[in-house]
C-alpha cells in the first residue's frame, strides 16, 4: 500500500535549509510536478482511516492544499484552508506557527465552535504547526477528530499527544544528507 507515495519518497532530492535536510517532494513542494495518481492514492487512503463523520476537512495553505482538495472532492465534505494572511473577518484567529526553518502567522477563518472536523497536511516535522493550530482550534471549541500526515519525519509529533491527539502518519521518513529511507507506513502494524 502507498507503493507510489513511497517510492517517490525515496526519489527525493535532498537541499540544506541552514543546518536542516530539506526533502523536496511534489506532495511537500508541488516540485518538480504533482502526479494525479499519486495524490488519488493518498486520498483514497485517507478516507479509509480517518474519521470522515465531519463538518469540514481542515487544511494549511499551502502544501496540505492538494490531498486536502482531492479528498474533499472525493467525499464532498467542504475544505477549509488556514491562511498564511489575515481578512479580518468577525471570529477570525490568529496563531503563530513555527517550523524547523520558518516561523509565521497562521489565520483560521469559518469555524465555530461545536464544528467536527479532520485535519489534513502534506508534513510533520517538528509538530510546531499542528500543535499551534490544534491549541487555536481547541480554544475555538471545536472537535478535531482526526489529525493526518501524508509525511513524518522526526518525532515532533509526539508532542500532540499533550492535547489529547494522536496524528496518524501515512509514511514516517528519515532525512540525512544523502537522501530519504522509508521508515514505516500507516497500518503496517
Ligand atoms: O511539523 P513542522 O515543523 O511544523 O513542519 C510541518 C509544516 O511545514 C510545512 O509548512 P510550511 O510552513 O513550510 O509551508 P508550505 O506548506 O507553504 O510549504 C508543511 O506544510 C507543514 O505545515
Ligand atoms: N518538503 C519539505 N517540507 C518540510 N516540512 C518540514 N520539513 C520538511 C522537509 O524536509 N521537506
Amino acid at each position: 500500500m502507498l507503493e507510489r507515495l513511497k517510492d517517490s519518497l525515496i526519489r527525493s532530492p535532498i537541499i540544506k535549509r541552514g543546518e536542516y535536510n530539506y526533502f523536496i517532494h511534489p506532495i511537500s513542494d508541488g516540485v518538480p510536478s504533482i502526479d494525479p495518481h499519486l495524490v488519488e492514492e493518498i486520498s483514497d487512503y485517507i478516507s479509509e482511516i480517518a474519521d470522515m463523520n465531519v463538518d469540514t476537512i481542515l487544511t494549511v495553505e499551502a502544501m496540505g492544499i492538494p490531498v486536502a482538495n482531492a479528498l474533499s472532492l472525493k467525499t464532498g465534505i467542504p475544505l477549509t484552508i488556514v491562511r498564511k494572511r489575515p481578512y479580518f473577518l468577525e471570529g477570525e484567529v490568529e496563531l503563530s506557527q513555527s517550523t524547523g526553518y520558518s516561523k509565521g502567522v497562521l489565520y483560521i477563518n469559518g469555524l465555530k465552535k461545536g464544528d467536527r472536523i479532520i485535519i489534513v497536511d502534506d508534513v510533520i516535522s517538528t509538530g510546531g504547526t499542528l500543535l499551534a493550530l490544534v491549541k487555536a482550534l481547541q480554544t475555538i471549541g471545536v472537535e478535531v477528530m482526526d489529525v493526518i500526515s501524508v509525511i513524518g519525519r522526526g518525532d515532533g509529533y509526539l508532542k500532540l499527544r499533550e492535547l489529547g491527539v494522536e496524528p496518524k502518519i501515512l509514511v514516517t521518513i528519515d532525512v540525512g544528507e544523502k537522501g530519504v529511507e522509508i521508515k514505516n507506513v500507516f497500518g503496517n502494524q
